[in-house]
């Protein structure tokens, strides 16, 4: 029996260009209505086959960020491992397989950097076990791994109801160009959705259904229209990103008095993204955040493809 060449596969993280959030569900989840963005920062996971049949894991950062790397399981609890499992469970194709993870996606960052590794890992141990299952097919299965794994999977832009995992794609007549500000800390998603909650109790605001995205982000996005793009971006989770980290607000005035066009938490945050008109801003933005406040700023841009097999 020939034993499998390695696989090595990559998945890009994302911003919520929009994101509104609902009341809470019974099941603790809510429904959402996002605009999904997936940017240029990539986790990579080489998948290599193992004799014994276990899934193992080991992890290490590709990025000039200061990630801790503690924070991430290392058993079947790593959303790659999971993945890999619930692959091997539902096709009875595969035997055991070692995952390297490569992180450049800030971890507990708000941009999906655990659903990417989960992505990148079904990508790359299909292929490994030769599962012959389409894109489409992983798509389907993947949402039980976490409301973003999909579009981990689907890359691009999409519109995410339900969890966030019932996609449609949609267009960007133009690449978008961004500088990132990661947190040296991270934030619990289940404990930012939650104080997002208590937020709207304290105000007395009722949430409502998010049954669509809003239009005019897609029509900016549609047309190319960077400045009307800037006006619309918005974020529920933003005022509870901000009320357990309040250092965000401050990011968010640094960048814009430094002239991005916007400024948003991406997703839970803390990772704060901020909107401009094209490249060389970008990369000027990036530099001036970190000159004036000595800050790590990446430029990204996005729409990039979702998970796929690298050469
Ligand atoms: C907020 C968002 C925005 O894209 O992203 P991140 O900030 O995590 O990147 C997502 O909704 C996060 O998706 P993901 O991180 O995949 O969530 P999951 O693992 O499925 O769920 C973790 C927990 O988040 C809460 N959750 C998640 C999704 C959702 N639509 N409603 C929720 O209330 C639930 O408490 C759930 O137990
Ligand atoms: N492969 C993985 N990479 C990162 N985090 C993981 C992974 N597997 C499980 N986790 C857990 O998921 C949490 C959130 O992960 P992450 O996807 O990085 O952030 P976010 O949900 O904010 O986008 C981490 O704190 C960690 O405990």
């Amino acid at each position: 029996m020939t034993i499998a060449r390695p696989v090595r596969a990559m998945a890009p993280g994302k911003i919520n260009v929009s994101f509104r959030v609902g009341p809470p569900r019974p099941d603790g989840y809510h429904s959402v209505a996002s605009v999904y963005l997936a940017v240029s920062l990539y986790e990579e996971v080489l998948a290599s086959p193992r004799e014994d049949g276990r899934v193992t894991v080991e992890v290490r950062s590709g990025s000039e960020l200061d990630f801790d790397l503690d924070e991430i399981p290392l058993d079947e609890s790593n959303l790659a491992v999971k993945a890999a499992l619930l692959l091997r469970d539902l096709t009875g194709h595969g035997s055991g397989v070692h995952l390297e993870i490569t992180k450049r996606v800030p971890v507990a960052g708000g941009m999906g950097g655990g659903s990417a590794d989960a992505a990148a890992a079904l990508v790359a141990c299909s292929a490994l076990w030769d599962t012959g299952l389409s894109r489409e097919e992983l798509v389907r299965i993947s949402s039980v791994l976490g409301a973003d794994v999909p579009f981990a999977l689907h890359g691009g832009v999409a519109v995410g109801l339900g969890v966030g995992d019932e996609l449609t794609p949609a267009l960007a007549r133009k690449d978008l160009h961004w500088v990132l500000v990661p947190a040296s800390f991270g934030l619990s998603t289940p404990k930012v959705y939650a104080l997002a909650d208590k937020l709207r109790e304290r105000a007395g605001t009722v949430a409502e259904e998010p049954e669509e995205v809003d239009p005019a982000v897609l029509q900016a996005m549609n047309s190319g229209d960077v400045a009307a793009l800037a006006r619309v971006v918005s974020n529920d989770l933003q005022a509870a990103a901000i009320e357990q980290a309040p250092e965000l607000a401050d990011i968010l005035d640094l960048g814009v008095g430094e002239g991005a066009l916007a400024g948003l938490v991406s997703g839970s945050g803390p990772t704060v993204a901020f909107l401009t008109a094209g490249r060389r801003d970008a990369e000027e933005l990036a530099q001036r955040l970190s000159d004036v406040a000595g800050v790590v700023a990446l430029p990204v841009h996005g729409p990039v493809h979702g998970a796929r097999i690298m050469a």
